[in-house]
C-alpha cells in the first residue's frame, strides 16, 4: 500500500498533532475493558483493534480485558440451562462455570487475539489461571434488609469470585516484550477452584495492580447520564455516591462506577467510562484534551485524593 502526496501530508500533520499525547502515555499502562457493543458490531471490532494496535506501536503498553455476558448468555440458551442474575452478577453454578470457561477463555478471548493479530498486533490471550495471574476467593454477596437491627443476609452465588491478589509477573512480560496481553475474567483460588469474576472489576483490580495511568471502561452509553439523560463529563467519589443513592446510577452501571473509583482510590491516575459505539473511542480518549465519555480522576490529575 502506498499513500498519494496529499494523503501522506495529511499523515504528517496528524502524527505531528498526536505528538503531545504520545509522548505523555509512551511506556504508560492503559487498561481497556473491552465489551458491549464495540465487541459485536463487526466495524466497531475492527477499529478497536486497531486503535489497540496503534497505542502499542506509538510506546504505550495497552492490557485489554473483556467481559462477554452476552455470548455466556447465548451458549447457556443453547444448551438449555437458566442463568440468574443478583446484584448484577451470574449465579454460577459447576455446570454453568464450565460454559463460562469455555467462552471467556476460549471463544470470545481468542476471537479478540486473532482480531489484533489480524490488524498486525502481537495479542497473546490469558485467564487468571495462566501463571495464577488473578488469584480469587468466593464472593460472599452481602444483602442489608429493611430491617437494620438484624444481620445482613449472605447470597451463595455459587463459583461466582472475588480478586484476592493479582500477580502482574505474566503480564510485565509480555508486555515487555511488545505483546499485548487480551485477559478473560477468570480467578484462580489458592485450593485450584475456578471463579466467574465480573469482567469491569478485574479491569479495575488489575489497572491497580498495574500501576495504570488509565483504566477505560467501553459500554453502550455516552458515559455516565445524569437524571435528565445528559453526559456527566467529570465525576468525583462524592458526586458518585449521591447518583448511586438516588438511584441515577443503577443496573450495569454500578459494578463500573465501583470499579473506576476503587481504581482511582488504588493509584490509577484515571478511569473513564466510554461510549463503545463510536468508532476509535479509546483513541479519542488518548488523543483529546477534554477527552470523551465520563472522567472519574484520580489522585495523579490532582484534582481530588484518593480516599
Ligand atoms: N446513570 C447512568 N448512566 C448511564 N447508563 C446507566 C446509568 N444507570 C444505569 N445505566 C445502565 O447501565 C448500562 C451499562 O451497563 P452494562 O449493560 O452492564 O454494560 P456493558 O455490557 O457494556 O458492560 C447502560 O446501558 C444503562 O442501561
Ligand atoms: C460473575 C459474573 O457475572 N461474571 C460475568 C463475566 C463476564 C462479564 O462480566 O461480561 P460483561 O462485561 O460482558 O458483562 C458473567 O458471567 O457474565
Amino acid at each position: 500500500m502506498s499513500l498519494s502526496i496529499d494523503a501522506a501530508h495529511r499523515v504528517a500533520v496528524v502524527l505531528v498533532e498526536a505528538l503531545p499525547y504520545i509522548r505523555r502515555f509512551r511506556g504508560q499502562t492503559i487498561v481497556v475493558k473491552y465489551g458491549g457493543n464495540a465487541m459485536v458490531d463487526a466495524q466497531l471490532k475492527h477499529s478497536f483493534a486497531r486503535d489497540i494496535v496503534l497505542m502499542k506501536l506509538v510506546g504505550m503498553n495497552p492490557v485489554v480485558v473483556h467481559g462477554g455476558g452476552p455470548q455466556i448468555g447465548e451458549l447457556l440458551g443453547r444448551l438449555g440451562i437458566q442463568s440468574r442474575f443478583v446484584d448484577g452478577q451470574r449465579v454460577t453454578d459447576a455446570a454453568t462455570m464450565d460454559v463460562v470457561e469455555m467462552v471467556l477463555g476460549g471463544l470470545v478471548n481468542k476471537d479478540i487475539v486473532n482480531l489484533i493479530n489480524s490488524h498486525g498486533g502481537r495479542a497473546v490471550g490469558i485467564t487468571g489461571k495462566d501463571a495464577a495471574a488473578i488469584r480469587a476467593r468466593k464472593l460472599s454477596l452481602r444483602h442489608a434488609g429493611d430491617d437494620a437491627s438484624l444481620p445482613d443476609e449472605i447470597i451463595d452465588l455459587g463459583h461466582v469470585g472475588e480478586v484476592e491478589v493479582i500477580d502482574t509477573a505474566l503480564l510485565d512480560l509480555l508486555s515487555g516484550r511488545d505483546f499485548i496481553p487480551v485477559v478473560a475474567p477468570i480467578g484462580v483460588g489458592a485450593d485450584g477452584a475456578t471463579y466467574n469474576i465480573n469482567a469491569d472489576t478485574v479491569a479495575g483490580k488489575l489497572a491497580a495492580a498495574l500501576k495504570a495511568e488509565k483504566l477505560m471502561l467501553l459500554t453502550n452509553t455516552a458515559g455516565v447520564l445524569d437524571g435528565s439523560g445528559k453526559l456527566i463529563p467529570r465525576m468525583d467519589a462524592a458526586t458518585a455516591q449521591a447518583l448511586i443513592a438516588d438511584g441515577t446510577i443503577h443496573g450495569g452501571m454500578l459494578p463500573k462506577i465501583n470499579c473506576a473509583l476503587d481504581a482511582v482510590a488504588g493509584g490509577v491516575g484515571a478511569a473513564h467510562i466510554l461510549d463503545g459505539r463510536v468508532e476509535h473511542a479509546v483513541l479519542l480518549e488518548v488523543f483529546t484534551d477534554s477527552g470523551v465519555g465520563t472522567l472519574i480522576a484520580g489522585a495523579l490529575d490532582g484534582i481530588w485524593p484518593a480516599s
